[in-house]
């Protein structure tokens, strides 16, 4: 039986939190709550002098979550937003006006969204920022992936981002693109995320704090779902628009209408849906098949009144240059499966949005 984020909202309800009185919901400590087949994940934001009679309420939520059946809980514990700031930024966060702002020199921003995870949303994001440098443009790629920051490792950059003012930070960059990414800011193999400044304020931090430069688009790698940071991302910034992956099997394009959904009720345009691992091209062979089935996100797409910006096929060459730091854009960016994602840049480009 698969439990929904209502019924996992439902049962957060029935903890109290001894702090306010309310529930836990109510009391406002659930943010970012994810809820995927068999796993709930979210993120309880408190004032740090509360977290010895807060524990309490985490164990128990993470016990109650269980109970339910769901395997995989994971339940992260941030400082609230009036906490000390994050230690390599000291001094740096001022109160933010509440309403959606630009990002300084950024002329445009993309979010990169899938409904569910390991559909390939990063895998995209990394071949379509780099498709867009090759084509010359100015690209900055802000991995918001909060629970699994993959971006550092995908487009083969490490170390931590300097802080000489101890105000802005500075980005990294590799293959022509500006990276900023959580994943920078703790370790590879570190569980969670990120431990002290509050989840929404980092992110904020990542938009606003970055030293961005002057950059033609920003794509933004979004965790997967339809959860908290997502919107914050978009009431927080003007998002010129969104790209939503999805593989063909159904129960991804049940998700990625979800996402599609949340972004037309946040007034984000959808710039279309990619359907990745589309076909299985055999590396020995060449010979092709439907694994996730074929078509699916065309017919969505179509339904909804929404370009299909490309097919990508599932190809274990994607995969390998993902995993070693240089995209297939890159790696073999004559190859046909990179040419899918350089088609999607170039049409990008030439409708003006990238
Ligand atoms: N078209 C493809 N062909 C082969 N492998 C792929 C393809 N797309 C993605 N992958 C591989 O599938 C795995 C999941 O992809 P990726 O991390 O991009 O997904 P994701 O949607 O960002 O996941 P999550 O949001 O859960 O982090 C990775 O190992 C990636 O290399």
């Amino acid at each position: 039986m698969s439990v929904s984020r209502e019924d996992v909202l439902n049962a957060l309800k029935t903890i109290a939190d001894p702090v306010s009185g309310k529930d836990m919901v109510e009391a406002g400590l659930v943010r970012a709550l994810n809820v995927e087949e068999g796993s709930a994940r979210f993120v309880m934001e408190i004032d740090p002098a509360k977290a010895q009679v807060l524990e309490p309420v985490r164990a128990a939520a993470e016990a109650k979550l269980k109970e339910m059946g769901i395997d995989k809980v994971s339940v992260a514990m941030t400082a609230h937003a009036a906490a000390p700031k994050a230690p390599d930024l000291k001094g740096a966060a001022k109160p933010k006006p509440q309403g959606p702002q630009s990002v300084p020199g950024v002329a445009r921003i993309i979010a990169v969204a899938s409904g569910k995870g390991g559909v390939g949303k990063s895998t995209v994001s990394a071949n379509l920022a780099t498709a867009l440098a090759a084509e010359g443009r100015k690209v900055g790629l802000l991995d918001a992936d909060v629970y699994g920051p993959s971006q550092p490792r995908m487009l083969g950059v490490s170390g931590r981002p300097a802080s000489p003012d101890g105000k802005t930070i500075l980005p990294l960059r590799n293959h022509g693109v500006t990276l900023m990414s959580l994943g920078l800011m703790t370790q590879e193999d570190e569980a969670v995320v990120w431990r002290g400044p509050m989840l929404m304020g980092a992110l904020q931090q990542m938009l606003f704090q970055v030293q961005w430069g002057a950059l033609d688009v920003l794509i933004v790698d979004l965790p997967p779902g339809t959860g908290d940071v997502q919107m914050t991302l978009a009431q927080k910034t003007h998002l010129n628009g969104a790209i939503v992956v999805s593989t063909p099997q159904d129960v991804a394009l049940l998700d990625a209408r979800k996402g599609i959904d949340m972004f037309n009720k946040l007034n984000v345009p959808i710039y279309g849906l990619i359907e990745n691992m589309s076909t299985h091209i055999c590396s020995n062979c060449g010979h092709e098949e439907h694994i996730f089935g074929h078509g699916g996100v065309a017919k969505e797409a179509q339904k909804m009144g929404v370009p299909l910006m490309g097919e990508i096929p599932l190809h274990l060459d994607i995969r390998t240059a993902a995993d070693g730091g240089a995209p297939i854009v890159v790696s073999a960016p004559n190859s046909p499966q990179a040419q899918v994602f350089r088609d999607i840049a170039k049409k990008l480009i030439a409708d003006g949005q990238a």
